[in-house]
């Protein structure tokens, strides 16, 4: 009997990753990548564009089905013909900060939004995106009938290639990073909706986890897709006491756990999972890129910061580095800029500086891994994934400062992965039980006391709000 092949897409800040399945094996048969453009707000249509040349010559040919990760609360405003009404605001543009700060007192503070929704709203969210267009586009929030998330516009957008497309649709885990869905209640709270916005919206449908999208004219299955993170979840099949670390454009920190959780200092998120659970994350704005601003500023590439970093010691010297580049969002610091400090003539080499780098991003990510904690999610072991997660020097100081075992899965798209699971799930009507990959555990740390010491002084230099 011949196989069955199910595609996944991650659909992400920097890159459009498709990966070709197994539907029953799971088993990686082909993949292509396109570049997405740089910026914090983009067209749509670049979307479509890179989709279109990561599949080019026939990636999907033979392909039953496809889900589409893409990344998480970006707003996408549409008229009422469905065209695009201005570029995409993304996760990490920052303009929407006093927005957020204002929607949250108009509720009635932060346990008001944690109660309603689950999460506390900072710039990232779709919800303060609605209200920064009504109050400073207010032509194009006048014009905009409908908004999705970047996931729903392009499912939408291949099955409007394929003539299938009937309605917008989304899934529960890309719903929960709105600020206007609540995975508590399985509904959109239109309330809130009109409280960013002056008057309500039309939204897409959320569909359930195995629950299909449409199909396109030559039979090809779209499920609902997802946020990333959630894809990622799913791809890598997660147990309890399992977190991940993904280190891509944005750092994140999540479980799979069915715990409802209510963090009104806003570090943790509540959002769902795309497999009918709860996925609570933290996520912070400076990641992989703080890596590529560490080698910009010494001259050299990755490989070469990775070099430098190794030869310092643990503490780079006493320089630390905030690593808020891009502002922050875990701790919210959106108008926040990176901080080099404790700099002396003693200190001052290009190892130390490297080393501050990989430190201050890994203890900016640590933090979060407290906050997780906090709530109640156990961390037994850390699953380090992401672009990043090839650098030798993150691989030998996450062990060090995460103070827990850490494991790397074999290098893959993740996120494609479990978009592809998604669409085994959509088409068979069953989760396919895909073997877990290999995982190579990281070395603990030749001194188990330095870890302690990055991060007191780390958090000494940190500002928390
Ligand atoms: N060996 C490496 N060391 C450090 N960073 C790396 C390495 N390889 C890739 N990256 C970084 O990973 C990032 C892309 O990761 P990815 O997870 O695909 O991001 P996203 O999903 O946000 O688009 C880029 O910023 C790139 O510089
Ligand atoms: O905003 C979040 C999570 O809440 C980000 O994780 C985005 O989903 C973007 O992800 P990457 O492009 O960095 O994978």
């Amino acid at each position: 009997m011949s196989r069955r092949l199910v595609a996944g897409v991650d659909s992400s800040t920097q890159s459009c990753k498709v990966v070709v399945h197994d539907a029953a094996t799971g088993e990686l048969v082909r993949e292509g990548r396109a570049p997405h453009p740089d910026g914090t707000q983009v067209s749509a249509q670049a979307w479509w564009d890179a989709y279109r040349t990561a599949t080019d010559g026939g990636l999907l040919d033979g392909v039953e089905a496809v889900a589409v990760g893409g990344q998480q609360h970006g707003m996408v405003t549409l008229g009422d013909d469905d065209e695009l009404v201005r570029d995409a605001l993304l996760w990490n543009d920052t303009r929407s900060a006093g927005d957020a700060r204002d929607l949250v007192d108009e509720l009635g503070g932060p346990q008001a939004w944690v109660d309603r929704v689950g999460a506390v709203p900072v710039a990232s969210f779709t919800v303060s995106k609605l209200r920064w267009l009504a109050r400073h586009e207010p032509d194009n929030a006048a014009r905009t009938a409908t908004v999705v998330l970047p996931h729903d516009w392009l499912t939408g957008r291949i099955l409007k290639d394929g003539n299938g497309f009937q309605r917008w649709v989304t899934d529960r885990g890309d719903a929960s990073g709105t600020g206007y869905w609540s995975a508590a209640t399985g509904h959109y709270d239109r309330d809130i909706v009109r409280l960013a916005f002056g008057r309500d919206l039309h939204l897409p449908e959320v569909l359930g986890p195995a629950e299909p999208a449409g199909r396109t004219a030559d039979g090809m299955l779209v499920a609902a897709g997802t946020g990333d993170n959630m894809g990622a979840a799913l791809g890598l099949g997660l147990r309890r006491g399992d977190v991940v670390l993904s280190l891509g454009t944005s750092g994140t920190v999540f479980a799979d756990d069915d715990a409802a959780t209510g963090d009104a200092q806003g570090y943790v998120a509540g959002f769902a999972s795309a497999s009918g659970g709860r996925l609570p994350l933290a996520c912070t704005l400076n990641a992989a890129r703080v890596l590529t601003a560490g080698a910009a500023l010494l001259g050299t590439d990755l490989p070469g910061l990775d070099e430098l970093a190794l030869q310092a010691e643990p503490g780079a010297g006493g320089l630390t580095l905030l690593p808020y580049l891009d502002g922050e969002r875990t701790p919210n610091l959106p108008d926040a800029t990176g901080t080099l400090s404790g700099l002396t003539r003693g200190n001052a080499t290009p190892q130390n500086l490297a080393r501050a780098h990989v430190e201050g991003m890994l203890c900016n990510l640590q933090f979060s891994v407290g906050a997780l904690q906090a709530q109640g999610i156990p961390v037994e072991r850390v699953l380090l994934i992401g672009g990043a997660s090839a650098s030798r020097a993150v691989r030998e100081l996450t062990p060090q400062i995460f103070d827990v075992p850490v494991v790397v899965p074999q290098p893959g798209e993740y996120v494609g992965r479990g978009a592809a699971r998604q669409a085994a799930w959509a088409l068979t009507g069953e989760l396919p039980d895909w073997p877990r990959a290999d995982e190579t555990q990281l070395p603990a740390p030749s001194d188990p006391r330095a870890g302690a010491r990055i991060r007191e002084q780390y958090a000494a230099r940190a500002q928390h709000p």
